[in-house]
């Protein structure tokens, strides 16, 4: 397709779908726009964006396809100056944000004037932020959920589908308040507990720093998502009150029946709650993304020696394996550490076990 497209926000998400677009839409022109003017920069120096501008008004007037890819709040006011704006009678806006409920609902500013919303929520991402984690298959295989409203006509629709073809993910429509109740229960209260298990660690290393170097396998899972952008959660969470707090009720029951069963020492209620929780989890879809992370991980045991990261990341250079990220767990002191090292593709961890267990007699697993 050709056209220009506008994105505002020049973050993970902003980054990674006009990557996307353009692997689909060579003949495109992606221009970007930033609070920011560094992640302008970037954006063009690392190839995401082809242009940036100065103002939303420059980006906005000659977009065919403009998408908001800033945190929920400021998505809002995007979407009232946009409509307070000369724009293209056929344009599409979109945005990507986490919640739907407010958004859509400020979108009727846009649709007032004729012009066409339809909210979009790319489901899956990382706990990293910004331009430079772009990633143009960020989204391969992730849902992608749609909220256009009923008055949004089926072409419209399927023209953003197409615009957004080369994300290679499923794309679902639901409403509004259905994805803010989904998103609630698998994505925004999950970021609650994470942050709170941190804090709880946190209040006990006060007293005992032993805590944080213990802090291994089991704690480091549950709350990498705690290492997400704060100024994307706060606004999540205020936009997604309702919904979140009855959400928090229901977890606040939830452990006091835990609380109960440990008090009384139900141990076959105790070893159910578990069996019932792993039966799910181990249900789940596997070669999906959404709420399992967007990297793979490659667990490695590794004696800890001067060099070790040097002489694993070479076996994997000579096969020409591409890693995102690396770091070593120390679960065992001083004997051995875990080499965890993070992969973009199913593919590439894939081939890096087959590559360690050629080079090395060093264990693999995949956590
Ligand atoms: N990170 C994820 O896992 C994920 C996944 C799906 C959807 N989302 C949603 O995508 C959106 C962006 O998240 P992200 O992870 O890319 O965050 P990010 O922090 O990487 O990027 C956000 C960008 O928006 C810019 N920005 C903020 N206010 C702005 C304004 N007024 N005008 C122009 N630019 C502005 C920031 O400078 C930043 O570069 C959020 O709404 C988030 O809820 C995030
Ligand atoms: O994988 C992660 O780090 C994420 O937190 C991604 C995640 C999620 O909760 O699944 C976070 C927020 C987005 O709205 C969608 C995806």
């Amino acid at each position: 397709m050709n056209g220009r497209v506008f994105v505002i926000g020049l973050g993970l998400i902003g980054g990674s779908l006009a990557l996307s677009i353009k692997n689909n839409h060579p003949h495109c022109t992606i221009i970007g726009f930033d609070i920011a003017e560094k992640n302008k920069k970037l954006g063009k120096m690392l190839g995401v964006i082809d242009d940036c501008v100065d103002t939303l008004e420059d980006g906005a007037e000659e977009a065919d396809l403009i998408i908001i890819a800033t945190p929920v709040r400021q998505a809002e006011m995007m979407i009232e100056k946009l409509a307070q704006m000369p724009l293209k009678n056929d344009v599409l806006v979109t945005d990507v944000g986490s919640t739907k409920g407010k958004v859509v609902e400020k979108s009727r500013l846009l649709q007032e004037k004729g012009i066409t919303f339809i909210g979009g929520h790319p489901m899956a991402g990382s706990h990293k932020s910004g331009v430079s984690a772009s990633k143009a298959l960020l989204f391969e295989n992730a849902f992608y959920l749609l909220t256009p409203e009923e008055t949004v006509d089926k072409n419209s629709v399927q023209l953003l589908m197409n615009w957004l073809s080369g994300t290679r993910a499923k794309f679902l429509v639901v409403s509004p308040e259905e994805h803010d109740l989904l998103t609630g229960v698998i994505s925004h209260l999950p970021h609650i507990v994470a942050a709170s298990l941190v804090h709880q660690a946190d209040d006990v290393a006060k007293s005992n720093e032993l805590v944080t170097r213990l802090a291994a396998g089991g704690f480091r899972d549950i709350t990498r998502i705690a290492s997400s952008s704060p100024a994307m959660w706060r606004d999540i969470l205020l936009h997604n009150k309702t919904v979140l707090l009855e959400l928090l009720d229901k977890w606040t029951k939830e452990m006091e029946k835990v609380k109960t069963l440990i008090k009384t020492e139900e141990a076959d209620e105790i070893f159910d709650y578990f069996q019932v929780a792993k039966n799910v989890r181990d249900e789940l879809p596997q070669n999906q993304k959404g709420a399992i992370p967007a990297f793979y991980d490659l667990y490695v045991d590794v004696p800890d020696y001067p060099g070790i990261i040097s002489e694993v990341t070479g076996f994997l250079a000579k096969e020409n394996i591409s890693i995102t990220n690396i770091r070593i767990i120390e679960t065992r002191e001083e004997i051995y550490g875990v080499l965890v090292i993070s992969f973009q593709t199913e593919e590439d961890r894939k081939r890096a076990q087959a590559c360690i267990a050629a080079y090395s007699t060093y264990e693999t697993s995949i956590g």
